[in-house]
């Protein structure tokens, strides 16, 4: 497969319902539009630090002058960089023209990225190129108004060979092949068509071509426009479109996989990956911001009517709970609560591996995301003190001594902050080959504050390859000399790739894959890896096929599989006792009850091209090709 883009990314859209002027008296700048959109893409970085895009349509201009801006950056700070070059080219216009300073009218027909409509986008292009080419928003271009389609998504299909067949078989000749380009041709290709059915149509009623335009402009049929374009599409996508005279819509998938929020209201609608950044930047309350519902799309006219429309049917929803345990910013309300219910659920498992030992016993986290996972343990670990010391203190049937009771009193669970992260990225998403050597010296860890005969409790939000802890974490923490490492994971068992958005293709890379290869090996059990390549083999032609690679799983418990992993991940000098532990998939559910997606964790796919997905992946494993399985 070619360089198909995929990747997990960040969307921002504003669309002002109201005259410049009207912000520029409110507000005093007639730039409220594009302040916000930085604001947007500023606060969604977390999503994408390999590329950010901005675009603008201008409504209503006079023929001849240019409505459309785009601008793109893959620089080291690419939202940085884009918003440096609006400014400077809005800066350098005001210069050479002070007298237009107030003159809005002027300002919008004559000044580059001023418009009424606004779409961004953050991206992580974690493999394949990142040439700006690879940057959304992507454009398609004509001299129609309403021909002109720009499009940005945070989106994987899972099918995309398939989607690039029918494009040739409607004709087309793609200039390339990436989803982006397969998708936006797909909208494009309907979108040209129904432009034309109501042109012959007022044709017909003796209206003018010149006359139609706006009237094509008014009547365009978004909803159907998206009904017929993602009729096979398979996959993650929350996917946003402007049209050049101004229409609007962001289509989320049919089983609300990836996310997308929305607040509206008579100046403004928005739209972003997270809610917390719309709250921050337009300072509404949380009630206020609203989920685009699955399978629908929000659709906004230019005139400013908003809708939400039906698209296509409605899967069960199954939106991604890797999004809430790692991929967001852990501000958003019900993310910060689920974070801390994953800490606190896998306590008893972490009290269970220290014997109860709390007094001899250091808690701490890998930064950053698992902060908030660590602040739940460690309110866990406090309830469960506060309960020992009330019953300590019941058995000393009120012949404690006030000293004896202080010390019941004061013991509280030993906290510190071990492992310090000092590059500002993620590296999850780091492009594999790189990656090792950047975990590597990416952690450092703090000195004085273990002891010989401690055991050291550190939860981490993943485990995936296993790379953190193997090539740094366990390392820096064995020179602390504990007597116990327990690396606690607040997410279940990464144990079947991703291919709706969050980074995850190979499943050979995944540790808990390589540890059960291992068990089945020591098993005598290995024959069952041909079995499931057989089966897999077989299910390529099946539209339904079923996750063959369940199997390879089978035979062993979790607890099994998390030994197991130690043992991978305890080098050679390594001499502290190493202890892993996983969250188990029931806790992750009543951690985020709501966002039941775990197909990384359960294999349940939500889609027939999921179930493709993991069984193809399984089998460039067994026949080592390295190639990525969507
Ligand atoms: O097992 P691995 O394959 O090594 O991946 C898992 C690690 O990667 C992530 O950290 P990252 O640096 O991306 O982000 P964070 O600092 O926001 O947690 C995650 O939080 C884990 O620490």
């Amino acid at each position: 497969m070619s360089d198909a883009l995929q990747h997990e990314c960040g969307i921002a859209l504003v669309r002002l319902l109201k005259p410049l002027q009207y912000y520029k008296d409110k507000y005093g700048t007639a730039f409220y539009g594009i302040n916000k959109m930085y604001l947007l893409m500023e606060k969604q970085h977390n999503r994408g630090q390999d590329g950010a895009g901005f675009a603008s349509i201008k409504f209503d201009v006079e023929p001849g002058a240019r409505y459309i801006s785009r601008v793109r950056s893959n620089d080291q700070q690419p939202i940085q960089d884009v918003f440096a070059k609006i400014n400077s080219r809005l800066n350098g216009v005001l210069q050479e023209y002070p007298e237009r300073a107030n003159d809005l009218d002027w300002q919008l027909s004559n000044m580059p990225y001023l418009g009424n409509i606004y779409l961004g986008h953050v991206r992580y292009g974690t493999f394949g190129k990142n040439s700006i080419e690879s940057v959304h928003p992507f454009l398609r271009q004509n001299n129609w108004k309403h021909k002109n389609l720009i499009v940005a998504g945070n989106f994987n299909m899972t099918n995309s060979g398939e989607l690039l067949k029918e494009l040739i078989e409607l004709g087309q000749h793609p200039k390339e092949y990436t989803d982006t380009v397969t998708v936006m041709e797909k909208i494009g290709h309907f979108l040209d068509d129904e432009v034309l059915d109501l042109y012959y149509k007022f044709k017909q009623k003796g209206i003018s071509k010149k006359q139609a335009s706006p009237l094509i402009a008014k009547e365009l049929n978004i909803q159907k426009i998206l009904t017929r374009a993602s009729k096979n599409w398979d996959g993650g996508y929350a996917m946003a479109g402007m049209i050049g005279h101004g229409d609007a819509f962001v289509l989320r998938d049919p089983a609300g996989i990836r996310p997308a929020y929305y607040y509206a209201d008579e100046e403004v609608v928005v739209v972003a990956s997270e809610r917390p950044v719309i709250q921050t930047v337009f300072n509404v309350d949380i009630d206020e911001v609203k989920e685009i519902e699955r399978a629908h799309a929000l659709i906004i006219k230019k005139d400013g009517e908003v809708s939400m429309q039906q698209i296509m049917e409605q899967l069960p929803k199954k939106s991604c709970s890797f999004e809430r345990i790692y991929f967001s910013r852990g501000s958003d309300a019900s993310i910060y609560q689920e974070r801390k219910m994953l800490g606190k659920y896998i306590f008893p498992k972490v009290l269970e591996s220290i014997d109860n030992d709390i007094s001899n016993s250091v808690f701490s986290y890998i930064p950053n995301t698992a902060e908030t996972s660590f602040y739940g343990m460690t309110e866990a670990a406090e309830e469960y003190l506060n309960e020992h010391k009330l019953q300590t203190i019941l058995k000393g049937n009120k012949n404690i001594s006030a000293q004896k009771l202080t010390e019941i009193l004061s013991e509280r669970p030993r906290i510190e902050k071990i492992a310090i992260k000092d590059a500002k990225l993620r590296t999850f998403i780091t492009d594999d080959n790189s990656r090792d050597d950047l975990v590597a010296h990416v952690y450092d860890v703090t000195y004085g504050v273990v002891k010989p005969t401690d055991n050291l409790v550190i939860i981490d939000d993943s485990i995936v390859r296993g790379t953190t802890l193997k090539k740094s974490i366990i390392k820096i923490l064995d020179r602390l000399n504990p007597k116990k490492i327990i690396v606690v994971s607040s997410a279940p068992q990464i144990r079947y790739p991703d291919c709706y958005g969050i980074d995850m293709a190979r499943i050979d890379e995944f540790i808990a894959f390589k540890a059960t290869l291992e068990l089945l090996k020591d098993a005598g059990k290995y024959h069952i890896v041909d079995e499931v390549y057989l089966k897999c083999k077989k299910s390529l032609d099946q539209d339904h096929p079923e996750n063959h690679v369940k199997e390879i799983y089978a035979p062993f418990t979790p607890e099994q599989i998390s030994d197991k992993i130690a043992e991978l991940l305890k080098t050679e000098n390594i001499k502290a006792e190493v202890k892993i532990i996983f969250q188990s998939i029931e806790n992750l559910h009543r951690a985020c009850p709501n966002d039941t997606g775990d197909w990384y964790f359960t294999g349940d796919f939500p889609t027939p091209g999921g179930m493709k997905v993991v069984n193809r992946a399984f089998m460039n494993f067994y026949e080592g090709k390295s190639e990525r399985a969507y």
